[in-house]
């Protein structure tokens, strides 16, 4: 198998976000994203610097977030996971922008060792994942961004997770939203960026006037990974 997905961090912990929020669950961050979200909180993964190269073992210590990242392939990620004694049955591929890579077969594998994968994208790349994957898509209005490849990825999601700060990004949201055929099957999520309270009060009185779902991040008020 080639090395061909770059790892910048494997670690357990509870999800923090969105429909699976409080679940166990093991991450698999990715390492690249040239997205450029101003508020991004993983800025660490966005560059692939080839003298940040390490091994997969040195990148379960998460004493501090690093720009260091390890070439592996789907079976050492399951191979790394066994040793690691994880026990969480959701693997959680995120980034960086995890769709930079063909995901299916690292989720194809890790479904045939019986996990269950989600995925968290900005929609940005196509999203080549097994059929069984659960798709979370949290859209970036992007100039990079292809509109059709974003329909496609709205099109696919099983959850869409809008980071907002402003009215206009909801406004941003319902308009992306229109398009979307399969809309009344997803489950939508508002995430207020950071804990700032007047982005979550935007959240959840919107939630509330749309039966939306309110993400706030559970990890970063827990102070957990
Ligand atoms: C770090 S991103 C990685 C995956 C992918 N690049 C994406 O944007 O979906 C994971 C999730 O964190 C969200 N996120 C990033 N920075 C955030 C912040 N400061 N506040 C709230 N959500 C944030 C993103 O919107 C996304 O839903
Ligand atoms: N606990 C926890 N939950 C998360 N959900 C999505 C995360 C991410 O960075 O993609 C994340 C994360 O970094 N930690
Ligand atoms: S797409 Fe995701 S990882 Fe990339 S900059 Fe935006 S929030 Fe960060
Ligand atoms: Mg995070």
């Amino acid at each position: 198998m080639h090395k061909n997905y770059k790892v910048n961090e494997l670690f357990q912990t509870i999800q923090g976000e969105g429909f699976y929020t409080g679940i166990p669950a093991i991450f698999v961050r990715l390492q690249g994203c040239d997205v450029g979200c101003a508020w991004c909180d993983t800025k660490h993964t966005w560059e692939v610097d080839p003298v940040k190269q390490t091994e997969l073992n040195q990148l379960t210590d998460r004493s501090n977030e690093s720009e260091r990242w390890s070439g592996v392939n789907a079976q050492q990620i399951i191979d790394e996971i066994k040793r690691l004694g994880y026990t969480a049955n959701l693997v959680v591929i995120t980034g960086g922008e995890p769709c930079m890579y063909d995901l299916r077969e690292l989720t194809h594998l890790l479904h045939e060792f019986g996990f269950h994968t989600q995925i968290e994208t900005s929609g940005t790349y196509p999203v080549l994942v097994d059929s069984l994957s659960w798709v979370t898509v949290s859209p970036k209005i992007n100039m990079r961004a292809k509109k059709e490849v974003l329909l496609t990825a709205l099109e696919r999601a099983n959850e869409i997770k809008h980071p907002v700060g402003t009215e206009k990004d909801i406004e941003q949201l319902d308009a992306l939203l229109r398009p979307v055929k399969s809309i009344k099957e997803k489950t939508i999520c508002l995430q207020p960026i950071s804990q700032k309270a007047k982005a979550t009060t935007l959240c959840m009185k919107t939630c509330i006037e749309r039966n939306w779902r309110l993400s706030v991040q559970v990890h970063k008020y827990l102070d957990i990974d």
